[in-house]
């Protein structure tokens, strides 16, 4: 009787846990996202927005109503990408942040047409062969992706719709992004904070209509 009991009391107390790993180019904001979820999922963490690039990673579970996210944050400079594919097994999403102040005009079409030097095209070029990379992964397939097109704050980001028509949309497209799957790209201020919880809502959806697929861990 104890025993039952305990299960029952453990099924109704314990949730889902979700493992979302953040990807991006170095300076992408992926660690002060993380930090503003912090900031609004648990009260009482003072964000910490003066950053410095991640050697590494930063890890938080983040309690929601309904489930935990346990949210990852490595690295995202070029000699740190070899290892996030030791991430990828264990990710129920992945979450890939875009610098929208520097992707040029986010035409994947026009890489180096029109005289379009490399300091006009921004690191367009570095987020595509990024991108093309983490798709291709056979341990990625299937895992929902959120790309967030993030620095909408600035004067000179590039919109949202370029980054989706221009680059997103062509990387899945192409033939180097053949797997179908659950995806979206957002607006997102990581320094203000707007478009967070709209991006954690989602990531939340996505992972338990993914859930047969990569079952959650119960906590
Ligand atoms: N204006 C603006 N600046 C941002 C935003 N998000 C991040 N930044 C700035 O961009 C710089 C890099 O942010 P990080 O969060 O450290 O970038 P990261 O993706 O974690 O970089 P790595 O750890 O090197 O991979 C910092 O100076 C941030 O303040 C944003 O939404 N708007
Ligand atoms: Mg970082």
């Amino acid at each position: 009787m104890y025993h039952l009991f305990k299960s029952i009391y453990l099924h109704a107390t314990s949730k889902e846990e979700y493992s979302v790993l953040l990807l991006g180019l170095d300076n992408a904001g992926k660690t002060t996202l993380l930090e503003q979820i912090k900031a609004i999922y648990s009260p009482d963490h003072h964000p910490n927005l003066n950053t410095v690039p991640t050697v590494g990673q930063n890890v938080s579970l983040i309690d929601l109503p309904d489930c935990y996210l346990r949210i990852w944050d490595v690295g995202g400079q070029h000699s740190l990408r070899g290892l996030w594919q030791s991430y990828y097994g264990s990710a129920h999403a992945i979450v890939f942040v875009v610098d929208s102040s520097d992707v040029g005009d986010a035409d994947i079409e026009r890489l180096g047409k029109d005289g379009g030097s490399l300091e006009h095209e921004g690191r367009l070029g570095e987020c595509k062969l990024v991108l093309e990379d983490v798709l291709q992964n056979e341990e990625t397939e299937g895992v929902p992706v959120l790309v967030l097109a993030n620095k909408q704050d600035r004067e000179d980001c590039v919109e949202v719709v370029r980054i989706k028509e221009g680059l997103v949309r062509k990387v899945f497209e192409g033939e180097k992004g053949t797997n179908v799957r659950d995806s979206r790209v957002l607006p997102l201020s990581a320094l203000t904070g707007t478009g967070v919880k709209e991006a954690v809502e989602w990531l939340c959806s996505r992972v338990k209509w993914n859930k047969e697929a990569r079952p959650p861990v119960m906590r």
